[in-house]
């Protein structure tokens, strides 16, 4: 089994001198964790994702357990010698998929982000929004055990937004862990594991949960074993699971992440029965 992530005492500041920007973070990222970071701007988020993520190492203190790690940063450099699928194809090699795979799975990606249109424009010349899908594409192909995320949904529009909040819960249910900063105080609204505040170069846990889940979410009524336990990835999934008779559950899913839970019921072994899926309305004064 994965070890946990670890920062402990970690302490980041820029220069010798510098001002401290982090000091004494202890934090723990678990296999199948989503972690929100969130805190005033300039405070060090984007900081931390760095440590996290394995591209800045700390001043101080030090981090154990480093999973296999991907990284959408907050400014992704657009102006590369290649056109977009040329790039995710190099990246898919560099994370060891042979040619082929990695051209197959860059392809994939831009298709499920809505950039397919743009597999051969040169990087240089994509709009920010293409380009921000790109630096999705490149964290997602790989499959990470842990997905870093600093800001990625800026800049995408509303389908590759649900796409990519698809694609956290497919790693999450994997038994991978994301940590990520958004500005928008509903993104994964209710999923997260933990939420940390960072202030004045600590880490502050917010104890309260936060708001619960946004838009339309689905009820999925499943059959299993009678004495059956939810595999773990559709347990990682769900908002909320009760066992309504021995062997039938309900489970309540948000409507972006039900096809992620209705795969993982379906190639579960054994195989769970799914007897209804119903969408609820949205939630008053939710979003999209
Ligand atoms: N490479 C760097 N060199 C010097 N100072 C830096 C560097 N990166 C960040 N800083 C400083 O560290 C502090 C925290 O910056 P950071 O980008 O981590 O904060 P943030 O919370 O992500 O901010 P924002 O919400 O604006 O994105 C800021 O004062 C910033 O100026």
């Amino acid at each position: 089994m994965r070890p946990d992530l670890c920062l402990e005492n970690a302490g980041r500041r820029y220069g010798l001198r510098g001002p401290w920007v982090l000091r004494g973070v202890d934090l723990t990222v678990a296999p199948g964790r989503l972690v929100r970071v969130e805190g005033a701007n300039g405070t060090g988020k984007s900081t931390l994702l760095r440590l996290l993520a394995g591209i800045d190492a700390p001043s101080e203190g030090r981090i154990t357990g480093r999973p296999r790690t991907a990284y959408v940063p907050e400014r992704f450099p657009p102006a590369l010698p290649f056109t977009a699928v040329g790039y995710l194809t190099h990246l898919g090699t560099v994370h060891g998929l042979p040619r082929a795979a990695a051209a197959r799975v860059a392809a994939e990606w831009l298709e499920r982000l809505g950039a397919a249109a743009y597999a051969g424009t040169s990087m240089a010349r994509l709009s920010k929004g293409s380009s921000q899908k790109v630096a999705v594409a490149q964290a997602l192909l790989a499959e990470p055990e842990l997905l870093v995320l600093d800001e990625a949904w800026t800049g995408l529009d509303s389908d590759a937004r649900a796409e990519l909040e698809r694609a956290v819960a497919e790693r999450t249910a994997a038994g991978g862990s994301v940590v990520f900063v958004d500005h928008d105080p509903l993104r994964l609204a209710g999923l997260p594991d933990a939420t940390y505040t960072v202030r004045d170069g600590s880490l502050v846990e917010r104890a309260v949960p936060g708001p619960p889940p946004s838009g339309p979410q689905v009820t999925v009524e499943v059959q299993g074993p009678p004495d059956g336990r939810l595999p773990d990835d559709v347990r990682r999934t769900v908002t909320s699971a009760e066992e309504t008779a021995p062997g039938s559950h309900r489970l309540t899913v948000p409507a972006p992440h039900s096809d992620v839970l209705l795969r993982a019921l379906l190639t579960a072994r054994p195989p769970w029965h799914v007897v209804s899926v119903a969408r609820q309305a949205d939630a008053p004064g939710s979003r999209r």
